[in-house]
């Protein structure tokens, strides 16, 4: 609980205020005799932990997809929450974050003061209410009243006064109607326009749209599956299960409905809440028919329409299976299939491993060809969820906490380098709702020098005719071809050479992955997230 909530005062009631000798009259202001008797505010269990998990984002900078899990397991614990309330919860917190910047211009034509004046709690109230009130199908009426208790049982009686009187403004109109107002026409500042419509701040819309090219319709497509559920996506590590036998597996165990399963491993976990539109049905999951499908593209990939919860099957718990997008996946694959240029291929290395997903695949594909995998990583308790990964894999393999921008390894060590860079993730917005709020254009500037640092060591570490292969999970054309660009030619000049490869004929079958020779993976093309990958042949 917020340490800001209060309860409401009790009301004492007429009658037992009255003293001996005194007359009613007098100890009942006419004031009290017309006001309703204080009552307790109802709590309502979801939105009570939607509003811990909201405050936690806010207050300290928490990433939803950590803190909701365990707030929902305790709640769980808790006489009455049932699943339906995880799933309205999970709902509330992922609506409320993901479309912050067009309900904070929305609330602000609602309030009388600028929002910064705004208590941060009660901000957070107002924004659950927005949500409810103009992205789920939950009434109207109820969405106000249901938030106006909450407000005051967090709040306080006088700050729900304020809370119902701004959600009653809110209320006057529906989605469509409100962004008529705010968001100018698309032709006067398309920017603009498509950031409130689409509820991405203006700064990313710009830089996903230069990444991506093409018209209105394009670019509208993209920031709508930024705003949609991802699939969970599990792999099945070769070597280890079989993809029919973990499909099997997945099929049999995991129900449908609500998932707090885990994400990628160490990763913050992926939520099952409701698309933005499915609100008012949530907690009424229905059973998907065929809960696990076959990946889109990698051949390992099994797709969890429904969610469920990964962490329950035994194949993800013994690691011969994890939570893996199929963009991850098929960056390991191409890399694992780009051809050399004479030598051996027995050493492969992951320059930046943490927490561990994509050395996994590797350390399997390697395990598959009789070569041997170093999976490198700086951070201490990164490297331990690292080596938890690659516990059991099928062939030789290390882990070490090494910098990879000065690297313990000699130069020409290795025959294959994945380098999949630190950067802003503007490729994975679908999975965590708030970073596209949280993250500043500045933060750019921060990643660049690390960025083609590493890249510039990883080119060192292979040897001639071997490859590397660099990626991001973000599509920011300062993340991905600046760097590569930058780094090849400074390579040239100081006699060496790296050629680039045509990545897309390392994924064949897989379209629309540009005009090359890198590739770039979208959510709205491929169902993925936005990977960047490109791959380098040391050719000198
Ligand atoms: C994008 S993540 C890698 C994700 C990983 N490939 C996977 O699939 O699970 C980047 C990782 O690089 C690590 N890192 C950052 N700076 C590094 C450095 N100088 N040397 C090695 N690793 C670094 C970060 O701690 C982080 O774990």
């Amino acid at each position: 609980m917020s340490t800001r909530s209060r309860r409401p005062e009790q009301s004492a009631g007429p009658t037992r205020s009255q003293q001996p000798g005194q007359s009613r009259q007098s100890r009942q202001p006419r004031q009290s005799r017309q006001s309703k008797p204080h009552r307790r505010p109802r709590r309502d269990p979801a939105r009570t932990v939607a509003f811990e998990a909201l405050r936690a984002v806010d207050e300290r900078d928490a990433y939803a997809n950590l803190v909701l899990p365990p707030l929902l397991r305790k709640a769980r614990g808790e006489q009455g929450f049932q699943g339906r309330d995880a799933a309205l919860a999970t709902e509330l917190v992922y609506g409320t974050l993901r479309w912050q910047g067009t309900y904070d211009a929305v609330i602000a034509e609602c309030v009388d003061r600028p929002l910064r004046a705004v208590d941060p709690p009660v901000l957070d109230v107002l924004s659950l209410g927005a949500h409810q009130l103009l992205g789920t199908r939950i009434p109207g009426h109820a969405a106000v009243s249901a938030t106006v208790e909450l407000a005051r049982a967090v709040l306080g009686d006088g700050r729900a006064k304020f809370v119902n009187a701004v959600l009653r403004r809110i209320a006057a109109d529906d989605l469509d109607g409100w962004l008529e107002r705010i968001a100018p026409p698309y032709d006067a500042d398309p920017e603009e326009h498509l950031a409130l419509r689409h509820a991405h701040p203006r700064w990313v819309v710009s830089a996903l749209w230069d990444a991506l090219g093409g018209g209105r319709a394009d670019i509208e497509q993209l920031l709508d599956a930024d705003n949609e559920r991802p699939e969970v996506t599990l792999v099945a590590r070769p070597g280890r299960i079989s993809t029919e036998d973990l499909r099997a597996e997945a099929g049999r165990a995991v129900g449908p409905g609500e998932s707090v399963g885990p994400g990628e491993p160490g990763e913050p976990r992926e939520p099952g809440e409701s698309g933005r539109s499915d609100a008012g049905a949530a907690g009424s999951a229905g059973a998907a028919e065929t809960p696990a499908e076959p990946g889109r593209w990698s051949p390992y990939a099994v797709r969890l329409a429904d969610g469920g919860d990964p962490g329950a099957l035994t194949a993800v718990r013994e690691n011969r299976a994890g939570v893996q997008d199929e963009g991850s996946q098929l960056v390991a694959l191409a890399l694992a299939h780009a051809p050399l240029d004479g030598g051996g291929d027995t050493r492969w290395l992951d320059a930046c491993a943490g927490p561990g997903g994509k050395a996994a695949l590797l350390g399997a594909l390697a395990a598959g060809r009789g070569a041997s995998l170093v999976a490198a990583e700086k951070q201490r308790h990164r490297a331990g969820l690292v080596a938890r990964t690659l516990e059991g894999n099928p062939g030789p393999y290390a882990v070490v906490i090494a910098d990879g921008t000065r690297p313990a390894w000699r130069p020409g060590s290795f025959d294959r380098v994945l380098v999949d860079v630190p950067c802003t993730g503007l490729g994975a917005l679908r999975r965590r709702p708030e970073a596209r709020w949280r993250r500043r254009p500045e933060d750019l500037a921060g990643f660049a020098p690390l960025q083609r640092a590493l890249l510039r060591e990883a080119l060192r570490a292979v040897r001639v005719g071997g490859v590397v292969a660099y990626a991001t999970c973000s599509p920011h054309l300062a993340e991905t071809r600046a760097v590569v660009d930058d780094v090849v030619k400074a390579l040239g000049a100081d006699g060496g050479g790296a050629e680039r490869l045509d990545a897309r004929e390392q994924l064949p079958g897989v379209p629309a992955l540009g005009a090359g020779p890198d590739i770039q993976l979208w959510p709205h093309l491929h169902g993925t997230d936005a990977m960047y990958l490109a791959l380098l042949r040391r050719t000198a």
